[in-house]
């Protein structure tokens, strides 16, 4: 399968609808390959606290107008990365958005662990509560965003729940970066699953962006990685690779903890 990772550059002064058609645009350019990822809330940035009471949007909004079509012209899986949604009996939520080829939004996956301590993200969005996996041609998504990639036990419940490829949107600080390369390898490695980690470029709200969206496969070797700035991350891999994993190295087989105790006879 292909799979491109759209490392969009996000800043303050390029106004929301312009980013949403350069971020289409963009979509639309990669017919042929079978997924397409974009990061975490990049319509308004990660870090753009100010701009998310008014941007905030439901989930037909204006990103899911583009986003749907762009997925439907390219005839690509589109994991459209995360908006901030209002949800009209609720507060707002970091929610990710998977469209399936013919342009219809499949999956939602609200962000769980929150990211800013006791600011930003934390403070005015509420947390997922659901653990969310999507069926596609090539095998089964599991969906995590940025911050949650600190968070092991959200990644073998995914596990738990059938993924075979871990996508994680996100607006990953460059203070940070040798902690996003870390950790998206050593989830590759403990859930013995591809992970494509597609990470935003450009400096918003005072953050400069590490960039270096990745791609690892099951053995925990990095397939492709960006540089900084903005770029189309394109990588080939066969999904089959992740129960050949399994069979060879059959590490999953000796959980011990969080799995169902055998019956005792
Ligand atoms: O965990 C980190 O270092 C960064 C997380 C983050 O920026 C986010 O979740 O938006």
């Amino acid at each position: 399968m292909r799979a491109s990772l759209i490392q969009l550059s996000v800043s303050d002064t390029e106004p929301a609808d312009e980013r949403r058609a350069r971020a289409a645009a963009l979509v639309r350019a990669q017919e042929g390959a079978d997924l397409v990822v974009l990061p975490e809330l990049w319509p308004l940035g990660g870090f753009a606290y100010d701009a998310w009471p008014t941007g905030a949007e439901p989930l037909d909004g204006p990103t899911s107008d583009v986003m749907a079509a762009a997925a439907r012209a390219a005839g690509v899986w589109l994991h459209a990365g995360s908006i901030v949604e209002r949800d009209p009996d609720g507060p707002i939520y970091n929610t990710s958005l998977v469209f399936a080829p013919d342009g219809e939004l499949v999956h939602t996956y609200r962000k769980i662990h929150r990211f800013g301590f006791d600011s930003g993200e934390a403070v005015v969005m509420g947390a997922g509560q659901e653990i969310v996996t999507a069926g596609t041609d090539f095998g089964v998504l599991g969906l995590a965003t940025c911050y949650d990639l600190r968070f092991p036990e959200l990644f073998r419940a995914l596990l738990d729940a059938g993924a075979e490829l871990l996508v994680v949107p996100a607006a990953w600080p460059a203070r940070r970066r040798e902690h996003w390369t870390l950790l998206s390898r050593a989830r590759a490695v403990e859930e013995q699953a591809f992970v494509l980690a597609c990470n935003t470029a450009g400096t918003h709200g005072g953050v400069e962006q590490a960039g270096h969206s990745i791609v690892v496969d099951p053995w925990g070797r990095v397939l492709a990685e960006a540089g900084d700035g903005e770029e189309v991350l394109t990588v080939e891999f066969d999904p089959a690779e992740v129960a050949k994993a399994r069979a060879d190295f059959p590490v999953l087989r000796d959980r011990l903890l969080g799995i169902p105790a055998p019956v005792q006879r």
